[in-house]
């Protein structure tokens, strides 16, 4: 890998791939209680231990019966009894009978039907049946799950539905990847902490608190270091240590080519720097490297830019070294409802919210203000419109969408 000149940028693909490299990917696994596992990525695949449901039972309330049993005129048996959700599975239905079964009853040895209640007549001891077709509303044994069967596969990202199916077959724990440890740096003497009155000159520091809340929600753990000085020397002492405590090091801020950006100089310094400017709009100054061992990524100070070269490029890479085994997120189509006339060489991304049209179709929309030092348009949008280099586009035209939904995931 070397480092690019200036003017000759890496595509976005390109960097994705350099940072999927620098990026070992985690092996460490941890035992955690189901509950404690939400959003944590499976270390070994779950399988069945039996079959779902575990014997034949009752999709509705009402009466099982052996449909060859209804030979009367009237349509009607005599009641044998009553089982409900909880009963044991294993009871007889006395031929020429019907018994009464509740939702989740298991069915009767010989039934091989149920009758919903709504369609039949009802007498204490005599059931009249008046509408129902022969096998109806049985819930087969293995029917849904057969054991044995691989449920989630190693690599998947436990949301509320693996983390039901996985209590659906009594596993009070799981085995995840113990989550990265990341590291955030903000660079800069401007920057304030919250709390603190601003002194005249001073902003916020809002990168370590967005780059914080995006990389704990996709369920990494995370540190943020006091803010790092425009002074080459206190940089190289912050990263050093830092590098000692975490997996990797994010940092914001001090990438460009102005005399007070002395991070890629202090990363030289203690290690090595692979790659720096990518052809991102936003973004375009981010660098990549290591800090000794460990990979450090560098992104833009803008808070624009920060957070979306965070999403589009140090997120998939992320994922990956956290073992996530599907860190594709869905791509919409979508007609714009804007006209982008100026070509530009560097991939674009906007701000932009689904807005329906009267006919209900959503088209994009995208803020006014695009700028990368603004994040009050990523507050106000639903994602990104995603603009290849030197493409222009036509109000109408399909433009590919990309949600925070899917983003932030
Ligand atoms: N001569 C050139 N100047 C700049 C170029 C260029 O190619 N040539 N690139 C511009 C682009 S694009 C970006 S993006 C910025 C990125 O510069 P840095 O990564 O070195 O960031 P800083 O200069 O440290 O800060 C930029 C801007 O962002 C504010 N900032 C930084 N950190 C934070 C934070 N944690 N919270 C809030 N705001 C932050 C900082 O105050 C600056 O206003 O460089 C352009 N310049
Ligand atoms: O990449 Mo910069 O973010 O264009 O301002």
């Amino acid at each position: 890998m070397s480092v690019c000149e200036q003017g000759n940028l890496h595509s976005i693909e390109q960097a994705i791939s350099t940072l999927k490299t620098l990026l070992s990917p985690i092996k460490k696994i941890q035992t955690l209680p189901l509950q404690a596992a939400h959003q944590q990525i499976l270390a070994c695949a779950i399988d069945a231990r039996f079959d779902v449901p575990q014997w034949d039972n009752s999709a509705m309330d009402g009466y099982a019966l052996r449909a060859a049993d209804l030979q009367s005129p009237n349509n009607s048996l005599p009641l044998a009894g009553r089982i409900a959700a909880g009963d044991s599975p294993n009871q007889q239905l006395p031929l020429g009978h019907c018994m009464h079964v509740l939702t989740g009853a298991p069915i009767p040895l010989g039934a091989d039907t149920v009758v919903a209640q709504e369609n039949c007549s009802i007498a204490p001891k005599q059931i009249q049946f008046n509408n129902f077709k022969t096998g109806e509303h049985i819930r087969r044994r293995g029917e849904e799950i057969q054991q044995g069967q691989i449920l989630l596969e190693a690599g998947t990202r436990l949301r509320a539905q693996e983390i039901g199916l996985i209590a659906s077959q009594g596993y009070a724990q799981v085995e995840v990847y113990t989550p990265l440890r990341i590291g955030l740096i903000s660079s800069g003497n401007e920057l304030a902490q919250l709390g603190h009155p601003l002194q005249a000159g001073q902003i916020y520091d809002i990168n370590s608190h967005s780059l914080h809340s995006l990389f704990t929600g996709l369920g990494f753990q995370v540190t943020a270091y006091t803010n790092m000085p425009d002074d080459l020397k206190q940089s190289i002492k912050c990263l050093a240590q830092a590098s000692q405590e975490q997996d990797v090091l994010i940092s914001s801020g001090g990438v460009s080519i102005g005399e007070e950006d002395h991070l890629k100089h202090a990363v030289s310094t203690l290690g090595e720097l692979n790659l720096w400017q990518v052809a991102i709009q936003p973004g375009k100054p981010l660098a990549f490297g290591r800090v000794g061992h460990t990979p450090w990524i560098g992104l833009p100070g803008n808070p624009a830019a920060a957070l979306i070269t965070a999403l589009i490029i140090a997120r998939p890479a992320l994922l990956h070294a956290q073992g996530v085994t599907d860190c594709r997120h869905q791509i919409m189509h979508i007609p714009a409802a804007f006209d982008w006339v100026k070509t530009r060489p560097r991939q674009q991304y906007l701000h932009a919210r689904l807005v329906p049209q009267n006919n209900g179709q959503l088209h994009a929309q995208i803020h006014p203000k695009q700028s990368s030092a603004m994040l009050i348009a990523a507050s106000w949008a639903d994602g990104l419109v995603e603009i290849k280099p030197e493409k222009t586009v036509k109000k109408g035209d399909l433009v590919r969408f990309l949600g925070y939904s899917e983003l932030l995931r």
